[in-house]
């Protein structure tokens, strides 16, 4: 996308946010960027006037001269003030309200992508690195900079038309002498800048380098594997890396300012020396004063230019990357305009089922073919990776088969309107969240709506064990859990664990899908759960992935999965008749729990 559809895009976001705030903005900073020239030549009267009050031998006759212009001076340096206060407010209240706009966009973008986005390594990536440079601020700081850069240009050309009016020469030397000192300035932002933009990887690993020593999450196995020198290490070699580059631009940097710097000092000098030659000729001293003056605007100006022009260019491609988050693909998985059934009577149907995962090559499902009948409960077993959470991700809709279909009530799955399909799923996945949140939000996110209703998230906490956990802490369901916030109860795995899947009882949805909700959970209570559940949600339909057998055997059918493969299905009584792989798994594991010698 090129630039200029970048600044209309801010400038439309800016526009849409507060149209008369903008136009103010544009107005206030002509006005400032004219004050400049207009208290050059103000200057230039003063001295002129003040000169030939001496002239004539006193006051006199030049008095009131001499007052106006003190007056007129005073007059544009209030009128100035009071437009520089008025410009830095209105450019603080664009910038708020543009980070809180982008901030949010920023968040809804996230909650649109799709499992995948996030799941391949490549477009996670991305997706982070536009997340973290992606802030309201680099926005405004393009739009200021912008501004800036027309501030500066405009302050430029004013002053230039007093200067030519004055003296030609004394004017291009004038204009000339920024030059060699911005360009030495710009060439070594520019290289800095292309450093940093090489290093985002690295500095990355620095930034995770630092987030291990330095979080809860970690700190455990940081401080028993005695990881801490091996990780400060590895930063320390790291930024020693960058220094010995920085380093040595640095030094390039000074020579450069150095040589350049000092021919805009010489150009300035050859200005002055022109300037007074000039005063000589024509006896008027305000201009001299004047020139001046001008040096000072036009080095400081010129410079900020000139910089500028090269901010622009940076801030525009950390810009780009936002803009190209906002405009990445959203929802790619669809649904269709089916209803949900009122009630499920066939149930759910896997036909032929394959899939691999996008930009892979593994077929991680093959042809997989089962049903889950309405009512009933049907477990997934098979060993790590064989492709039970990927069954789970079809089935919620979360990635496409790429081959086969999933059927439910005979149709389609992508028939249905996907927000009702999953406002009718209960759903927890392994890797589910431990909200830093009170317990009535870990629990009633389940079914955000009745978040406040007290009486459905305490029995959802009944089904799931969790209830005897909420009666220890002080605030009940309102307690804090974590140890993020001030008051935050942590509790134990197996604890969050109960509130998850009270989380997933919340719901009371027809179709359930726990996806090892018990691993945490001792044995005993686990059994508890998954008889208080049968008896609860005895008429929903339920997909249950475990590796503990015990409560395997307690759903209608097990399916057994092996290398992306269904090899086996039945009761637990006819696959351990069967003798297979599902039997063989059942002894393994029921021997660990038989004393050696029996
Ligand atoms: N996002 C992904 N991208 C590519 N491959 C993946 C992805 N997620 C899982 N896989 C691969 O798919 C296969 C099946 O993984 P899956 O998570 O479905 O296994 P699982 O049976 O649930 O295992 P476990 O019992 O360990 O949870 C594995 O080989 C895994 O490496």
């Amino acid at each position: 996308m090129n630039s200029k559809n970048h600044w209309l895009r801010i400038a439309k976001m800016l526009w849409d946010l507060s149209p008369l705030r903008v136009l103010a903005l544009i107005v206030v900073t002509v006005a400032v960027s004219v004050v400049p020239a207009v208290q050059l030549q103000l200057t230039a009267s003063a001295v002129q006037t003040v000169a030939d009050a001496i002239t004539a031998g006193g006051v006199g006759e030049h008095g009131s001269a001499v007052l106006a212009v003190g007056l007129l001076i005073l007059a544009v340096s209030v009128f100035a003030h009071l437009l520089g206060v008025w410009h830095g407010y209105l450019d603080s209240v664009l910038r708020l309200h543009l980070s809180t706009a982008v901030g949010e966009e920023v968040m809804r973008k996230g909650t649109r992508m799709d499992l995948q986005d996030y799941e391949s390594a490549d477009s996670y990536d991305k997706l982070q690195r536009a997340f973290q440079e992606s802030s309201g601020s680099r926005i405004h700081q393009l739009f200021t900079d912008t501004l800036g850069f027309a501030r500066e240009l405009i302050t430029i050309l004013s002053v230039s038309a007093v200067l030519f009016s004055w003296n030609f020469w004394v004017a291009v030397l004038i204009l000339l002498s920024p030059i060699p000192s911005a360009i030495a300035q710009m060439w070594y932002g520019k290289k800095m800048y292309e450093i940093e933009y090489g290093r985002a990887a690295d500095r990355r690993r620095l930034f995770y380098l630092q987030y291990l020593t330095t979080t809860d999450h970690s700190f455990k196995e940081v401080r028993l594997f005695q990881l801490g020198e091996h990780l400060i290490g590895a930063y320390r070699d790291q930024v020693r890396r960058f220094l010995k580059v920085d380093r040595d631009l640095t030094r390039r940097q000074s020579v450069s300012l150095g040589v350049f710097g000092l021919l805009s000092v010489l150009i300035s000098a050859g200005a002055l020396v022109f300037a007074m030659l000039s005063t000589m000729e024509t006896g008027r001293l305000g201009e001299l004063a004047g020139y001046l003056q001008a040096i000072g605007i036009v080095q400081a100006s010129g410079h900020s230019l000139l910089v500028g022009v090269a901010n622009l260019f940076e801030n525009k491609l950390f810009v780009s990357n936002l803009f190209e988050l906002f405009d990445l693909p959203e929802r790619q998985i669809r649904g269709g305009n089916r209803a949900f059934p009122a009630k499920l009577r066939q149930g759910i149907e896997f036909r032929d089922v394959s899939f691999t995962y996008p930009g892979t090559e593994d077929q991680v499902l093959d042809r997989v073919s089962f049903t889950l009948p309405a009512g009933n409960c049907v477990a997934l077993v098979g060993q790590n990776g064989a492709g039970k959470t990927t069954l789970v991700k079809l089935l919620t809709r979360l990635y496409e088969p790429t081959g086969g279909q999933i059927l439910l009530e005979g149709v389609p799955i992508e028939e249905y309107d996907l927000e009702e399909l999953r406002r009718n799923l209960g759903v927890i996945f392994q890797d589910y969240i431990k909200y830093e949140l009170p317990v009535r939000d870990n629990i009633g996110f389940g079914q955000i709506e009745h978040r406040a209703d007290t009486a459905r998230v305490r029995r959802a906490a009944e089904a799931s064990g969790a209830d005897s956990i909420v009666d220890t802490l002080p605030d009940g369901y309102d307690a804090m859990l974590g140890r993020h916030f001030e008051n935050g109860h942590q509790l134990s795995g197996g604890q969050w664990q109960k509130v998850a899947l009270a989380r997933a009882f919340m719901r009371a949805a027809p179709i359930v899908v726990l996806d090892e909700p018990t691993a945490s959970i001792d044995a005993e209570a686990e059994t508890e759960i998954f008889q208080r559940f049968r008896s609860i949600a005895d008429s929903s339909t339920s997909l249950l992935v475990a590796h503990r057998f015990s409560t395997v055997r307690i759903a209608d059918k097990i399916i057994v999965i092996e290398g992306g493969k269904l090899v086996e299905q039945g009761t637990h009584a006819e696959l351990m008749r069967l003798g297979g792989h599902y039997a063989y798994l059942f002894n393994l594991q029921a021997a660990g729990y038989q004393p050696e010698h029996t």
